[in-house]
Order: C-alpha cells, then sequence, then structure tokens
C-alpha cells in the first residue's frame, strides 16, 4: 500500500447558494461520508493496529466541507449518511479492536484522557470541539479560527507465559486494563491523528478585520509552512536526503509536540490520508484548483 491516500470532494449546494448561485452546479451527490470513511480512514485503522502512525487531514479553502467531512453534521448524529470521519474512526476503531481473535491488551487515550469505550470517546470529543474558536466570515457563519487535531493513542501491551512462550491476555472491552507488570513483556504504542485545518481564506473574501484578520495571519503562516514540508518532500531528489522543515511547522504539531507533530505523518512509514474540500461554486473555482494541485502534489511524492 502506499503511504498517501488522497481523496477529493465537492461539498453540495447550500440552499441559499441554489437559489442565487447560478453558475454553480452539483450534479450529483451520493453517500460520500460512508465511502470517505472505507476509502481513507479504515485501512490506517486497521495500520494503526499493527503499529503503523496514521494521520488523516482535511485540507480545502474556507466553507468548502472540512469540518463536516471530520465532524459530519454532528458528534452524536444518528443518521449514518450525515456521520463524519470522526464518529466512525472511534467506532471502527473499537470494532476491529473487538473482532481481533489474537490475546492483546490494548488500551486507547484521547489526547492525554484514556477512554474505556466509544460512548466517553464522543462524549470528550464533543467537549473538546465546543471549546475550538469559530467566528464568522462571510464565507462561513461558523468558520474555525484554528486547526484542530484529535490525538488517538492506542497502546499494546504483550506478556510471556512461564515457559517464555510469547502470549497476551484479552481484557474485552476493558481496553485500559493494564497486564499484571511482572508479566509485562512489551509495549508498542501508535499514533492515529485526525487534523481538521484551518484554511487559507482571501481576506477580501471573507471580509476579516481585527482579530479575525490577524487570526487569518496565523492560520495562513503556519498552512505555508506546511506547504513548504510537502514541496521538501515532493520536490526532494530520489535517494537524497534533503531537509525537511518540520519544525517551521508549530502550529500544527498534536499535543504540543513542536518539532515531531507533522513528523509523525508525512516521515517514513507513516500513513497519511488527505480529504480535499472543495466548494462547488464557480465563485470558488481558483482556490479549488489550488486545493487539487496541493492534493495532485502528494499523489506524485515518494518516500524519502
Ligand atoms: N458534504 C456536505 N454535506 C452537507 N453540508 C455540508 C457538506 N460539507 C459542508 N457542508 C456545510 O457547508 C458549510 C461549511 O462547511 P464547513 O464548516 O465544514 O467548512 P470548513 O471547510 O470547515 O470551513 P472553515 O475553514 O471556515 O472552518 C457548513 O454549514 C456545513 O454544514
Amino acid at each position: 500500500m502506499s503511504n498517501i491516500t488522497v481523496c477529493a470532494r465537492f461539498r453540495p449546494l447550500n440552499p441559499k447558494e441554489k437559489q442565487n448561485d447560478h453558475d454553480s452546479f452539483c450534479i450529483r451527490c451520493i453517500d460520500t461520508e460512508t465511502f470517505i470513511f472505507k476509502f481513507l480512514a479504515l485501512p490506517l485503522i486497521r495500520d494503526a493496529v499493527d503499529a503503523i502512525n496514521g494521520t488523516i487531514i482535511t485540507y480545502g479553502q474556507t466553507g468548502a466541507g472540512k469540518t463536516y467531512g471530520m465532524e459530519g453534521s454532528g458528534i452524536f448524529e444518528c443518521d449514518e449518511q450525515k456521520k463524519g470521519l470522526l464518529p466512525r474512526v472511534v467506532k471502527g476503531l473499537f470494532d476491529f479492536l473487538n473482532s481481533l481473535d489474537e490475546e492483546k491488551t490494548y488500551s486507547i487515550k484521547l489526547s492525554m484522557i484514556t477512554v474505556l469505550d466509544p460512548a466517553e470517546a464522543l462524549q470528550n470529543l464533543s467537549r473538546g470541539i465546543a471549546n475550538r474558536a469559530v467566528g464568522e466570515t462571510k464565507m462561513n457563519a461558523a468558520s474555525s479560527r484554528s486547526h484542530c487535531i484529535y490525538v488517538f493513542t492506542i497502546q499494546q501491551e504483550f506478556s510471556r507465559d512461564n515457559k517464555g512462550h510469547a502470549s497476551s491476555k484479552i481484557c474485552g472491552t476493558t481496553y485500559a486494563s493494564f497486564l499484571n507488570t511482572e508479566t509485562l513483556n512489551r509495549m508498542r504504542s501508535v499514533k492515529l491523528i485526525l487534523v481538521d485545518l484551518a484554511q487559507s481564506e482571501k481576506v477580501e473574501k471573507t471580509g476579516a478585520e481585527g482579530r479575525v484578520l490577524e487570526e487569518a495571519k496565523a492560520i495562513n503562516k503556519s498552512l505555508s509552512a506546511l506547504g513548504n514540508v510537502t514541496n521538501s518532500l515532493t520536490c526532494g531528489l530520489r535517494g537524497k536526503a534533503s531537509h525537511i522543515p518540520y519544525r517551521d511547522h508549530t502550529h500544527c504539531s498534536p499535543n504540543r509536540y513542536p518539532k515531531r507533530g507533522i513528523s509523525y505523518s508525512h516521515g517514513g512509514n507513516a500513513r497519511t490520508a488527505l480529504l480535499c474540500c472543495c466548494s462547488p461554486r464557480a465563485f470558488n473555482a481558483s482556490e479549488s484548483l489550488f486545493t487539487l494541485r496541493f492534493g495532485s502534489r502528494y499523489v506524485i511524492r515518494e518516500s524519502i
């Protein structure tokens, strides 16, 4: 499997756009949320259980549907077709661990909080989302004014039996139970990171001013650092070591890992899934093209 998977999606026109914007159209909207989960996220869940770090990033212009892609119409949404990546990843992760035959002990932490079951994970996610900074711009009534990073840390513990054979013990749904430390042999830890990026914006289109303008500058700066990382990775000569400016990318550092944040997903054998979100409006065509170009740069990258 390649290290990176990219998927692009155009959100549907909203009712106001349908009424007023006759140059724009969306041909057909299928159950894209389920498709995106199966295509982008499910392989990363399987890899995470195999101890391979993974990151899922939503990227795109303001109002293009990044947060919707991540959260869906709400973190507790029951309608399958309106569920975003976060609740699906939570369910998918717990379902996958439950289905394993092998006897292993897992603990899952959501950032620094240990979670014991999917309901608790969703509660904590919902509280985090409520604390996220949002602001109104001309382009989006609830525009995200910060990047939002959800870090699932999956710890796997192995033990040895008294004959020295490698074995381990299953804890059913009690994922956070730990083995007796005397029998503990080995522990491995892997991160599955979901990143809902705030997006660069053309100030003349969003009408940002004051605090919102300052936020826009900070967002744009951090995104250009992400662009520099991608450029270095995609333009580097094969087989030659080149400098990757991970350290500039402090705004995208999960859980205050200033130097390592983005390198979790962009280096070595880590897996990355990128959801490029686009607006169907003709008015936003140049931004949509920019987003698609960003995604296509990832597609041609080799791991260096
Ligand atoms: N696939 C979709 N189906 C239905 N509605 C959508 C979809 N994608 C986005 N929307 C709606 O479009 C609006 C903008 O989406 P969203 O807030 O996710 O954009 P964003 O890219 O996160 O913007 P920002 O960068 O400003 O935070 C929201 O009202 C959202 O509900």
